[in-house]
C-alpha cells in the first residue's frame, strides 16, 4: 500500500510506480506509472472501464478488494470525494463537514468551510433538506476542511444537472486558486476536463495514452480557438466521432 519516501518528494506530489492492479485473473492497470507534481490540478479522461476509479481508489487506499502491487507515493493529508456527496443523513450539515476533524476549532473551521462553499447560514440543515448540487457542496467542504495536500475526485459532478454542474466548476476552480492542493479529477466530460485542468490523461488500456498539459488563462471559454483544438485532440483520441462530440 502506501508507502513513504520520508521526505524525499515534495508536499502533495503523487508517484506511482509499477502499479498492478486487477480482479482475479483481470489485469486493469498492469505496471502503470504516473507522477503529478505539488499543486497540479489534473483531470483523468478514458473510456467506460479503463480504470479510473480503480486508480483513483488505489491512490486513496480504498482498493481492498482488488489485487496488486507496486509503490504508491502520495501525500499523508488527502481528501476524496465522490459522484454521490455520501453524507450521513441522521448529522446535520456542519456536523457531516468536521466529522473525523480532530481539532479544538472544528466547529469554527467547519462553519468557514460551508461559508467558502457558499452555504453560509446551512449549519443546521439536515442532508435530505438540500438539494443534490448542495450535497455536493457539503461534501467539497468536508474534503476541504482538513486542508488536503491532495484532494481526489471520482466524477464529483457528474450526478448534476448541466447549470449546476456549471457552478460547482466555478467553485472548484475558486477553491483550488484560494488552497493550492494537488487535484486528481476523474471525469467523463471533455469539456470538464479542458475548462478544469491544468494538465489532462488519457488512460487507455490500463496505461496513459494522451498526457496533455492545457495551456489557457484560468477564466475560461468554450469558444476560445485553442479550447476547441484541445477539445478536438482529446475527442479524437478517444475515439469520439466529430458529429457525435
Ligand atoms: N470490485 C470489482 N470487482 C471486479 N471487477 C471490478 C471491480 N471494480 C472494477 N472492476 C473492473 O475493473 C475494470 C475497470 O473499472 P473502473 O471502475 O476502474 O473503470 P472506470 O474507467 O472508472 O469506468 P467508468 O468510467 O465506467 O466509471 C472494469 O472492467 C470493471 O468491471
Amino acid at each position: 500500500m502506501a508507502t513513504n519516501l520520508g521526505g524525499l518528494t515534495a508536499t502533495g506530489t503523487v508517484r506511482v510506480h509499477r502499479l498492478v492492479r486487477g480482479f482475479g485473473s483481470r489485469a486493469v492497470l498492469d505496471g502503470f506509472d504516473l507522477e503529478i507534481g505539488s499543486g497540479e490540478f489534473v483531470a483523468l479522461l478514458g473510456r467506460s472501464g479503463s480504470g479510473k476509479s480503480t486508480l483513483l481508489r488505489a491512490l486513496a487506499g480504498l482498493d481492498s478488494d482488488a489485487d496488486g502491487s507496486g509503490m504508491i507515493d502520495v501525500p499523508e493529508k488527502s481528501s476524496v470525494v465522490f459522484q454521490d456527496a455520501r453524507l450521513l443523513p441522521w448529522q446535520r450539515v456542519l456536523d457531516n463537514v468536521v466529522l473525523g476533524l480532530r481539532r479544538s476549532n472544528a466547529h469554527e473551521r467547519g462553519l468557514a468551510a460551508l461559508a467558502e462553499v457558499g452555504l453560509a447560514g446551512r449549519e443546521n440543515a439536515w442532508p435530505n433538506e438540500l438539494s443534490g448540487g448542495e450535497q455536493q457542496r457539503v461534501a467539497l467542504a468536508r474534503a476541504l476542511v482538513s486542508e488536503p495536500e491532495l484532494l481526489l475526485a471520482d466524477e464529483p459532478f457528474g450526478a448534476l444537472d448541466a447549470l449546476t454542474r456549471l457552478r460547482m466548476h466555478d467553485l472548484l476552480r475558486e477553491l483550488y486558486a484560494r488552497h493550492r492542493p494537488t487535484v486528481l479529477l476523474v471525469t467523463h466530460d471533455v469539456d470538464e476536463a479542458v475548462t478544469l485542468a491544468d494538465r489532462v490523461l488519457l488512460l487507455d488500456s490500463g496505461r496513459i495514452a494522451v498526457d496533455l498539459t492545457i495551456d489557457l488563462p484560468a477564466q475560461r471559454s468554450h469558444r476560445q480557438p485553442q479550447f476547441l483544438a484541445y477539445r478536438e485532440t482529446l475527442l479524437r483520441a478517444l475515439g469520439v466521432n466529430h458529429s457525435e462530440g
